[in-house]
C-alpha cells in the first residue's frame, strides 16, 4: 500500500465526521503537503498497448496539453523560458528557427488578449479560474445542458457535443494529409466488390443473400486454391508457392494454420477443444457459472451471494419473453415512464426485467448481459426511480449527493450522463460528470451544490474527494460500477480501494454491472457487497444473437506474428518485392484492412488497433487515401476524442480508428462494421469490441484479422456462437497484392506527413512554453497564494499499477494460448499440450473427489495418443497449391466443385475451425 494511503483514509474519515456534524458549514478540508501532480493523472486510458515506451506525436500532444494546463493549473515551479525553449529549439533548422521566432509574436499577442480576456470575465467561480484546464471549455450534453433535444440525440446516438472555445489551436494532420493528398498521383485501389467476379470471393455486396452464399462457400468449401488466395498466396506473388512449399515442409511442425499440419493438429485440436469446453461452458443462468468450479468454489459462491427471489426471478423471466410487458408493470413514477417513452423505450429489455424490480428493492446487484442489452437503463431506471423517493427540500444545505456511478473511461461516463440525465429529464434530480480532461473548477462548482448523482471516473472523483472543499461521498446511498469487472482490474484496484473506503458501508445499495461481468467471489469481496444477487441474463462470453462474426486469415511464412506487432509493418517498412511480402503476418495485415475498408466496408466501420502509435499512422495512410478517419486514443486530448466520437456518430468520418479505449461501453448509433485489425489480447476484450455493433436488437458485423497466434481466440469465438454467426471471409489475392503495391507508393509519403506533424508539434511546444512563462509572469502572485492540490498516486505509484495491469494483461495473453506454445516444434508442442493436459486432470480428478479420475484422465490422453498413431504421420509434401496456379479466378465455380475435407484434398486447420461448427 503506499504510504500516502494511511493519510488518505485517515482524511477521509475526518471528512465524513465532520460532515455528519452538520450541514450548514460544510467542512473545509485540510490539505495535506502537496505531492506534486502527476501529468495526466485522471487519464483513464483503457487501451491494453504495450507502447509506452513509444515515442508518438501525439504524446508530444498530449504532453504539450499537459504544459498548458500545467501553466493554467500553474502548480509547477516557474521556470526561465530560455532553458525551457532550450532543447526544442536545438532540435530546429534555421527555418523552422524563422517560424517559431514568428509564432512565438503571434503568440505572445494572443497571450496578452487571452489574459485580458480571463480577467475580464473571471467571475466564473470565486473570481478565480486559474486551476481550470481551460476555463471556456465546457462539455454540454445537449448544448443547452437540459437535455431537453433528446429526440435529436436519440436518433443518432447519445449526444457527446462540446461547446466553448479552444485552449489553443489544434494541430490538425488532417490539413498536413490534405496538402500532401493533393499532390499525389491517382493510387491504383481495388475495385468495389460489387462487380460479380470480385463479390465471388469477397462477398460483401448489398445484397445479404449473395453475401451469406459466397461466403458459405468460402467457409465449407474450402479449398487448397482458397486458403492461398489471400495473405499472399496467389501466382501474383511471385516464388508464394516455393516459400510455402518449402514452409511446410521445414516449419509444418510450426504452422497451426498450414494445411500440411491438419493431421498432426487434429491431437491438438482435441486438447484445445476439450479445454475451451470446459472453459467455457455456457451458463444462461444466475446460477451456474461454470462446471469446473471445484465444490469449495461453489460453496464459497452459494454463501456470498443470495438466490434471486423467486417471485421476481419467475416473473421477470415470464416478462422477457412476454411481447405485451411494458414499464408501467415496474410502477414506476410518472415522469419516469414519460421520459422513457419520450425515448421509445417501450418495453423493458430482459436484463432491465430482472435488474429493476430487485433494485427498487435496494438489493445489491452482480449483473452480466450481453453487450447492447440495454444495462445502463438496467440500473439508471431504479436509480432515479428511488431518488424521485426521496425527501425534497429547497434547502441547498440539505441537498445530499446520493448516488455515484463509476465508469473505467471518460468517454463512457459521458454516455451514462447523458443517459442518466435523458431518463430523469422530466424530474428535478440534478447530476454532475467528473471526468478528467475537462474543467476541475466548474466540477468543483456543481459538486458544492450537491448534485444527487455524480458521474465519474475513479481518478478525478479522488481529486475531487481530496481537494474540492465540502465534497465528501459520506451519503452515498447507491453505488454503481459500470464495466465493474474491468473496474476491479489491478490498474484501478488502488483507486477502488480508495472509494469504496470513502463511501458509507452501512445502508449502501452497490450494483455491478458487465457484459464480460465475473461472480469471482475474490474480486467481489473488498466491494463490501451486502448478499449480492446475481443476474446473468445470457449465456457467458457470448455476443448479441445478430451480430456476425466474419475471420480473415493472415498468413504469413515468417516469425512476426501479431504478438510481436507494434506499428504498422506493412507501411512502415515495406518489402521492396512482392514476393517478400509473404513473410510477414503483420506485412499483410494493413493490405487486409484497406482491401477491406475500401472495397466493402467503406462506411460506418470502427477498426481496432492495438496500439496508439498503429492508429495514428493508419489514419495517416487512410487519409492519404482518400478515406476519412477518425483516431480515437488515450494520445489524444479529451477535447480531440470528443471531436473524434462525435465526427464519426454523425458521420462525418466513415471509419473510427480506435484502441481498447473505444472497446467498452460506448454507444454509437448505426456501427454496422467493427474490424479487429488484430486479434485483442483476452476473449473479454474482444466481445466488448465486436459489441459496438449489432446493438439493440440491430444487425452488425465484425471481421477479425485472425493470424496463427490467434487460432486459440479463433476457436473460442467460434465455440460461443452459432453456425450462422460465423463466417470465413476470403479476400482474393489480386486484391491484396494491389493494395500492397499501393501502400508501398505511399510509404514516403507517410514518412513525410508524420515528419511534417513532428516539426508543427515542435513549434506547438514552444508556443505552450512561452505561454507558459507569460502566465506565470502574469499570475505569479496569485498562482503562489493557492494552496496546492493534493494528488491520491504519485507518478511512481500510478506507474506501479499500470505496470501490474499490464502484466496481468500479458498473463491473460499468455492465458488465452496466443503465446504459450509459439516457438515450439510441433513435436514439443504437442507434447506440453499432453503433460498440461494430463496434469490438469489430475487437478480436476482430485478436485470432484474422483468423479473423473486422474487415470481415466490419461486414459483419454492415451485413447487420443492411440488414433493419433493410427493415422498417417506426415504428408511429407505440402498439400496446397499443387492445383491451383493457373485458377487463381473464378473461384466460386471451381471449389464448388471440391468437397469439404475429402477428393483427396486437405483442409487447414483454419477452415477446420469453421467446417467443425458446421458439423456441430
Ligand atoms: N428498453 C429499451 N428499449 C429500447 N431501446 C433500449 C432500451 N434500453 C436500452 N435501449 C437502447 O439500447 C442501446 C444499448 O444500451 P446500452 O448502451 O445500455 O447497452 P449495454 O448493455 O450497456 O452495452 P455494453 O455492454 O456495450 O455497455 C442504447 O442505444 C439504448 O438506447
Amino acid at each position: 500500500m503506499p504510504a500516502s494511503q494511511n493519510s488518505k483514509h485517515s482524511l477521509a474519515a475526518s471528512k465524513r465526521k465532520a460532515a455528519s456534524t452538520s450541514f450548514s458549514t460544510p467542512p473545509l478540508k485540510k490539505k495535506s503537503a502537496a505531492t506534486k501532480r502527476p501529468a495526466n493523472d485522471d487519464d483513464f486510458i483503457m487501451t491494453l498497448d504495450s507502447d509506452d515506451d513509444v515515442e508518438d506525436l501525439d504524446a508530444i500532444n498530449a504532453e504539450a496539453d499537459d504544459a498548458d494546463a500545467a501553466a493554467s493549473e500553474s502548480e509547477s515551479e516557474p521556470e526561465p523560458e530560455q532553458t525551457a525553449q532550450a532543447p526544442a529549439d536545438e532540435k530546429l533548422t534555421k527555418n523552422q528557427r524563422k517560424r517559431k521566432e514568428k509564432a512565438h509574436l503571434a503568440g505572445k499577442e494572443k497571450i496578452v488578449e487571452s489574459v485580458a480576456a480571463r480577467s475580464k470575465s473571471n467571475g466564473v467561480v470565486n473570481g478565480k479560474d486559474g486551476m481550470a484546464l481551460d476555463k471556456d471549455f465546457e462539455f454540454d450534453i445537449f448544448g443547452d445542458g437540459s437535455g431537453a433535444d433528446y429526440a435529436g440525440a436519440e436518433s443518432s446516438g447519445w449526444d457527446m457535443s462540446v461547446t466553448g472555445t479552444r485552449m489553443h489551436k489544434k494541430l490538425n494532420v488532417d490539413d498536413i494529409i490534405e496538402k500532401r493528398r493533393k499532390d499525389l498521383p491517382a493510387l491504383p485501389l481495388p475495385a468495389d466488390d460489387d462487380d460479380e467476379q470480385e463479390s465471388e470471393d469477397s462477398a460483401a455486396d448489398d445484397s445479404e443473400d449473395d453475401l451469406d452464399d459466397d461466403i458459405r462457400f468460402a467457409e465449407y468449401e474450402d479449398s487448397d486454391d482458397d486458403e492461398d488466395r489471400f495473405g499472399g498466396g496467389d501466382a501474383n506473388i511471385a516464388g508464394d508457392d516455393e516459400d510455402d512449399q518449402d514452409a511446410a515442409e521445414v516449419d509444418s511442425q510450426e504452422d497451426p494454420l498450414s494445411s500440411d499440419a491438419s493431421d498432426a493438429s487434429d491431437d491438438d485440436d482435441e486438447a484445445q477443444d476439450t479445454q475451451i469446453a470446459e472453459q467455457d461452458q455456457d451458463s444462461d443462468s444466475s446460477q451456474d457459472d461454470s462446471d469446473s468450479e471445484t465444490e469449495q468454489e461453489k460453496a464459497k459462491k452459494a454463501a456470498f451471494f443470495a438466490e434471486e427471489p423467486s417471485s421476481a426471478s419467475s416473473s421477470a423471466k415470464s416478462k422477457s419473453t412476454a411481447t405485451e410487458t411494458s414499464f408501467s408493470t415496474f410502477a414506476l413514477s410518472r415522469p419516469v415512464l414519460r421520459a422513457l417513452s419520450s425515448l421509445s423505450f417501450h418495453k423493458p429489455t430482459p436484463i432491465q426485467s430482472r435488474t429493476i424490480p430487485l433494485a427498487l428493492a435496494a438489493k445489491d446487484i452482480v449483473a452480466g448481459a450481453v453487450t447492447g442489452s440495454g444495462k445502463t437503463a438496467a440500473f439508471m431506471i431504479p436509480t432515479i426511480e428511488r431518488l424521485t423517493w426521496r425527501a425534497k427540500s429547497s434547502n441547498i444545505h440539505e441537498a445530499k449527493t446520493r448516488v455515484l456511478i463509476l465508469a473505467p473511461t471518460r468517454e463512457l461516463a459521458i454516455q451514462c450522463y447523458s443517459v442518466g440525465k435523458s431518463i430523469a429529464k422530466f424530474t428535478d434530480i440534478r447530476f454532475c460528470l467528473c471526468v478528467g480532461g475537462l474543467s476541475v473548477k466548474s466540477q468543483e462548482a456543481e459538486l458544492k451544490l450537491r448534485p444527487e448523482v455524480v458521474i465519474a471516473t475513479p481518478g478525478r472523483l479522488i481529486d475531487h474527494v481530496r481537494n474540492s472543499a465540502s465534497f465528501t461521498l459520506d451519503d452515498i446511498e447507491i453505488l454503481v460500477m459500470d464495466e465493474a469487472d474491468r473496474m476491479l482490474e489491478d490498474g484501478f484496484a488502488d483507486e477502488l480501494n480508495e472509494i469504496v473506503k470513502s463511501c458509507p458501508k452501512g445502508a449502501r445499495q452497490t450494483m455491478l454491472f458487465s457484459a464480460t461481468m465475473t461472480d469471482d467471489v475474490e474480486q467481489l469481496v473488498r466491494l463490501s457487497l451486502k448478499r449480492p444477487v446475481r443476474l446473468f441474463v445470457d449465456p457467458k462470453r457470448s455476443t448479441a444473437k445478430k451480430l456476425i462474426q466474419e475471420f480473415v486469415r493472415v498468413r504469413g511464412t515468417g516469425s512476426g506474428g501479431v504478438a510481436g506487432a507494434d506499428g504498422l509493418a506493412g507501411v512502415e517498412d515495406l518489402p521492396t518485392t512482392p514476393a517478400a511480402t509473404g513473410r510477414s503476418e503483420d506485412a499483410q495485415r494493413p493490405a487486409l484492412l484497406l482491401s477491406l475498408c475500401t472495397r466493402t466496408f467503406t462506411t460506418q466501420t470502427i477498426v481496432f488497433v492495438r496500439s496508439k502509435k498503429l492508429a495514428h499512422q493508419l489514419k495517416i495512410v487512410f487519409g492519404l487515401l482518400g478515406l476519412s478517419a477518425g483516431e480515437l486514443h488515450g494520445d489524444l486530448s479529451q477535447e480531440q476524442r470528443i471531436d473524434a466520437l462525435t465526427a464519426f456518430r454523425d458521420g462525418k468520418t466513415d471509419f473510427l480508428l480506435a484502441t481498447d479505449l473505444a472497446s467498452r461501453g460506448l454507444d454509437i448509433k448505426g456501427v454496422s462494421t467493427v474490424i479487429n485489425y488484430d486479434m485483442p489480447g483476452s476473449f473479454e476484450s474482444y466481445l466488448h469490441r465486436v459489441g459496438r455493433t449489432a446493438r439493440a436488437g440491430r444487425n452488425g458485423r465484425s471481421v477479425t484479422l485472425v493470424g496463427e497466434a490467434d487460432r486459440r481466440m479463433l476457436k473460442l469465438a467460434i465455440k460461443q456462437s452459432t453456425s450462422e454467426q460465423v463466417k470465413h471471409r476470403i479476400i482474393p489475392a489480386p486484391v491484396v497484392a494491389q493494395m500492397l503495391e499501393t501502400l508501398e507508393t505511399l510509404k514516403p509519403e507517410v514518412d513525410t506527413v508524420l515528419r511534417e506533424e513532428k516539426e508543427e508539434k515542435a513549434l506547438r511546444i514552444a508556443e505552450m512554453e512561452l505561454k507558459k512563462g507569460e502566465n506565470m509572469a502574469s499570475h505569479a502572485d496569485e498562482i503562489f497564494s493557492r494552496p496546492k492540490r493534493t494528488w491520491f498516486q504519485s507518478k511512481a505509484d500510478k506507474e506501479t499499477a499500470e505496470a501490474m495491469s499490464r502484466a496481468k494483461y500479458e498473463a491473460t495473453q499468455k492465458k488465452d494460448g496466443r503465446d504459450k506454445y509459439a516457438g515450439l516444434s510441433r513435436k514439443k508442442r504437442r507434447s506440453k499440450m499432453m503433460r498440461e493436459e494430463i496434469e490438469r486432470e489430475r487437478k480436476e480428478a482430485s478436485a470432484s473427489g474422483g468423479a473423473k479420475t486422474a487415470q481415466g484422465g490419461s486414459m483419454d490422453a492415451g485413447i487420443r495418443a492411440a488414433k493419433k498413431a493410427s493415422r498417417p504421420t506426415k504428408l511429407g509434401v505440402a498439400p496446397v497449391k499443387v492445383v491451383n496456379k493457373g485458377k487463381a479466378k473464378g473461384s466460386k465455380g471451381k471449389s464448388a466443385g471440391s468437397k469439404p475435407g475429402g477428393g483427396g484434398k486437405v483442409r487447414s486447420s483454419f477452415s477446420r475451425d469453421f467446417g467443425d461448427k458446421k458439423r456441430r
